[in-house]
């Protein structure tokens, strides 16, 4: 597909015995928001993972096919996984602050890429903070724990700390699943945003969700990916039965 930023093929992932993930071909554009859906347990985090090879910290797992970034395979031997996923960034489903100050979960990854000037840091730490669209919230307490600050608060801080690395992709797994109605809009307002400069990946088990916010949808089954189109085909015009049974409520 012209214009994709990741491209999976033949993508297949074993956890020991468990074969998790079928041939998946995948082409992922730049500058949209593709929504991973799909019943409990039929691959959709283990996929997402896969693009920033989370899944290498598992001992059981093996891989096999290619998953290329910007035409470069990732899971060449030489690459560096801390170079990838300073370009591929992630957002867990529980908001995971570190035990610091809201300064210091922005600066610390900027910090161990070697920035240590404060006005460097402190423009980091702000530009980050409003990038993910809590800075007016938090501008008088940066110095104050992050664990102080509402579960919304502490997601679109992991937002602003994904974001501080200056990623290109961001990854997000099942990013609203612990957040009340309101804190959830702003997390989709804000990926909405976050389009226009980032490529945005995202699970999800609200399929209001998935059609609201993205551009393309891919639809999972027990480790195979069914149907992947625009969002509005999916959700309008599903070519597959099982698709369609499933957007419709008559399964999962
Ligand atoms: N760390 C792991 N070790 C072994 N098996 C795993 C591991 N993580 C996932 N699996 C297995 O891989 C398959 C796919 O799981 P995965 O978590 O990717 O599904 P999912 O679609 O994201 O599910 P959910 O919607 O419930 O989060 C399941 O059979 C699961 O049991």
């Amino acid at each position: 597909m012209e214009n994709s930023k990741i491209s999976t093929r033949k993508l297949n992932l074993y956890y020991g015995d468990n074969h998790a993930l079928k041939d998946v071909d995948m082409d992922i554009k730049a500058n949209a928001i593709t929504a991973f859906i799909g019943p409990s347990g039929c691959g959709k985090s283990t996929f997402l993972k896969s693009l920033n090879r989370m899944n290498d910290l598992i001992d059981s797992v093996r891989i096999e096919g290619t998953v290329s970034l910007d035409g470069e395979n990732i899971y060449d031997p030489k690459v560096d996984t801390t170079l990838l996923r300073k370009k591929i960034g992630m957002v867990f489903q529980q908001p995971n602050p570190f035990p610091m100050s809201i300064y210091d979960n922005i600066a610390y990854g900027p910090r161990v890429h070697g920035i240590k000037s404060k006005t460097k840091l402190d423009e980091i730490v702000e530009n980050s903070l409003r990038g993910a669209a809590i800075f007016d919230e938090v501008k008088d307490r940066l110095k104050k724990s992050a664990l102080g600050l509402s579960g919304g608060q502490q997601q679109r801080l992991c937002i602003a700390r994904a974001l501080a690395v200056e990623p290109e992709v961001l990854l997000m797994d099942e990013p609203t699943s612990a957040l009340d109605p309101i804190s959830t809009l702003k997390v989709e307002e804000l990926m909405e945003e976050l389009k226009k400069k980032y490529t945005v990946v995202v699970v999800t088990h609200n399929m209001q969700q998935a059609a609201r916010v993205s551009d393309y949808t891919a639809f999972f089954l027990v480790g195979e990916v069914v149907e992947f189109a625009t969002t509005d085909n999916i959700f309008s015009r599903p070519s597959d039965k099982r698709t369609e049974d499933y957007i419709t409520g008559r399964f999962g």
